[in-house]
């Protein structure tokens, strides 16, 4: 399938790196310079400026650009697209229906993991082009299609800002170790293949049962999770999710 990106920022380049392996890939920009450094890292696109009157008739559209310049892009677009993909954080398929003409439209939510063919991406819309929607982002990663708007926007807080938030866990578990004495290129190390470890461990494992086979009666486990709770760290997870989906939401109301 031939497939438009609308946007050439990072995840627009992330999504391009995975699908020239399946599909025909186009990027559409404001700026033929960036387009043309995009083009010598990922030779495979065609790329093509923005025009002022953007014909989209028949394309099969990817938008990727942020939530804010909805208006200001769809307004440069002309004619009916086939397929509308939105990555476009919060904005509702209604306001995409305002903007933009398809035929269908799916919103979905990847994340940056798609640079490295490892995003954790949702899905929802019209169920009438689930195979295909579900086929062009397998080529990213995995993919999970959802029943609802709302399940979308609490997926963007989880999947799609989440890097982001394991990131902080990650960075902070360094410097603990660095802090507590270690050289930060083997604390840095340690982190990497904890994450590769636990992320195997928690496809077939509870995360409550992980943690039990780790503590021991008496050991260190016992002592670093008590430090956790005592800063409510379980809690300030959940308030983020909350917080994020709740912003995802309110982005949906612009
Ligand atoms: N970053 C992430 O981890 C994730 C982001 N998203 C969503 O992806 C979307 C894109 O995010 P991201 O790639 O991070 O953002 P970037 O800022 O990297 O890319 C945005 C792109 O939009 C283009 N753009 C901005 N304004 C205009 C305009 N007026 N006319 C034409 N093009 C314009 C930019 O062009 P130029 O390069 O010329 O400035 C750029 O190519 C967002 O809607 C976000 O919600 C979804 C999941 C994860
Ligand atoms: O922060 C944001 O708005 C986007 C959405 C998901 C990840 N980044």
């Amino acid at each position: 399938m031939k497939l438009t990106l609308i946007g050439n920022g990072t995840m627009a380049q992330s999504l391009a790196k995975g699908l020239v392996a399946n599909h025909e890939v186009e990027i559409i920009g404001r700026n033929i310079n960036k387009l043309k450094e995009v083009q010598k890292t990922i030779p495979q696109i065609s790329i093509k400026e923005l025009d002022d009157v953007e014909d989209i008739t028949g394309k099969n559209i990817l938008f990727c650009v942020k939530p804010y310049v909805l208006q200001t892009v769809s307004a440069r677009l002309s004619g009916k697209a086939n397929i509308l993909f939105s990555i476009l954080a919060g904005t509702t398929l209604d306001s995409l229906k305002k903007h933009i003409e398809a035929k269908y439209y799916v919103r979905t939510m990847p994340n940056v993991a798609a640079s490295v063919l490892k995003s954790m991406t949702t899905l929802t819309g019209d169920e009438e082009v689930k195979n295909e929607a579900l086929e062009i982002f397998t080529s990213i990663g995995q993919t999970l299609w959802l029943e609802s708007e709302k399940q979308l926007d609490i997926a963007t807080a989880v999947a799609g800002s989440g890097p982001a938030f394991l990131a902080l866990i990650a960075e902070g578990l360094t410097d603990g170790a660095v802090r507590a004495g270690l050289p930060r290129d083997l604390s840095s190390k340690l982190v990497q293949g904890l994450f590769t470890g636990t992320s195997t461990l928690l496809e077939t494992q509870h995360p409550a049962l992980i943690k039990d086979s780790v503590m021991s009666p008496g050991g260190t486990t016992a002592v670093g999770y008590g430090v956790l709770e005592k800063n409510g760290v379980r809690n300030a997870m959940m308030d983020t999710i909350e917080q994020t989906y709740n912003k995802a939401q309110e982005l949906g109301k612009k």
